[in-house]
């Protein structure tokens, strides 16, 4: 959306960018400058996770507390060494390239109202998170979560635990081998996220295995996408809008293209442009909550395509156990600073029985 979301009444009058939180379009944040302006981030750090898989416990602590002053001030970086094989990632993106190729009416026989859990396929315009943009957005996606067979570490999940899932759907019929390489980037990801969740809980100063006990089955979601091409002067449609991400964190595969962009204190957007090899990783508004606002979950958008190539991202959305039960830290609260948020359920938060 860059600077054409930005509303101007008159010289004298404040300019905002609003986005999209808590279910609602409307929230908003002043566009600052010159000595109004506050000391803020424009640009995106990159971290090493080399040191996450070191078997000195010094050594992660130290990669933690790097990425909690990240997670303080700018709330996304890209990380790199992060240990998933780049071989996983293209598979992801061959598949998710010759799924999305597809006539849309075979695309339409996985279309998400047609599964419980609305997991499946997103047709073009059929989201609209900023709703100046008349047409709506100009990306399609495929939804799927959590399935206890591909998890590398399978959790046992009681009876009622499993019934808490909904199960994904899939073009088996017609092309199978999209499923296997996407559960396939699932589930690496998926372990990867866990390793993350283990910097984090050091980072906020509480035990490593501190969360271990509320992702055993997290919702842990991808939506692949693929941002056709628009006509440059199409200015009704967008990419995707202005928001935060609810979950715990996002972590995301972007390819070459670009238009993922995030917004500073001052109402500014500062590109997140692709980086070979790497992931951005952004924080969400339940990680937000658990460290009482000291991590923060930060607004982003992203740019409709006007060039001549699609462009193509995976995110992965991390969040908790439905049945978790999650509170502000207790390293992150005090008689000074009591907890500003609820407990997260995601089972009470999705009127899911338990
Ligand atoms: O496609 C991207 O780069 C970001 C997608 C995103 O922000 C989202 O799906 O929440
Ligand atoms: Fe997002």
């Amino acid at each position: 959306m860059s600077s054409t979301t930005v509303v101007t009444t008159s010289e004298n009058e404040p300019q905002y960018e609003y986005f999209y939180q808590d279910g609602r379009f409307g929230a908003k944040r002043q566009v600052l400058t010159g000595d109004k302006a506050f000391k803020t981030f424009t640009e995106i750090p990159v971290v090493d996770l080399t040191l996450a898989f070191s078997e000195n416990l010094e050594d992660r602590k130290k990669l933690a507390r790097e990425i909690a002053e990240v997670f303080e001030t700018v709330g996304f970086m890209y990380i790199k060494n992060h240990g998933v094989d780049q071989a996983i990632t293209d598979e992801a993106y061959r598949v998710t390239k010759e799924y999305f190729d597809l006539p849309v009416e075979k695309k339409m026989q996985n279309e998400v109202w047609k599964n419980e859990g609305l997991r499946g396929y997103q047709a073009s315009n059929s989201e609209r998170l900023d709703s100046r943009f008349k047409k709506g957005e100009a990306k399609e996606g495929y939804v799927f979560s959590y399935d206890e067979e591909w998890d590398m570490v399978p959790p046992n999940l009681t009876e009622v635990q499993k019934a808490m899932h909904y199960v994904n759907q899939w073009p088996d019929d017609f092309f199978p081998e999209f499923k296997k390489g996407m559960m396939t980037y699932w589930s690496h990801v998926l372990t990867l996220g866990r390793r993350l969740m283990r910097l984090f809980a050091l980072g906020l100063d509480v035990d490593e295995d501190y969360f271990d006990k509320m992702m055993r089955a997290p919702l842990a979601t991808i939506r692949t996408h693929r941002y056709a091409p628009t006509e440059p002067s199409n200015e009704d449609e967008n990419g995707i809008g202005a928001h935060t991400d609810f979950e715990t964190f996002t972590m995301l595969s972007q390819d070459s293209v670009g238009g993922l962009e995030i917004l500073n204190l001052n109402g500014q957007w500062i590109p997140a442009p692709p980086i070979e090899g790497t992931f951005v990783v952004n924080v969400g508004d339940w990680l937000q909550q658990a460290s009482n606002g000291r991590f923060v979950s930060t607004v982003h958008q992203v740019k409709r395509v006007t060039g001549n190539k699609p462009r193509y991202s995976i995110p992965f959305f991390f969040g908790l156990d439905f049945d978790a039960y999650c509170e502000v830290l207790p390293t992150c609260q005090s008689s000074d600073n009591p907890p500003k948020y609820e407990p997260i359920n995601i089972a009470e938060k999705m009127k899911l029985t338990m």
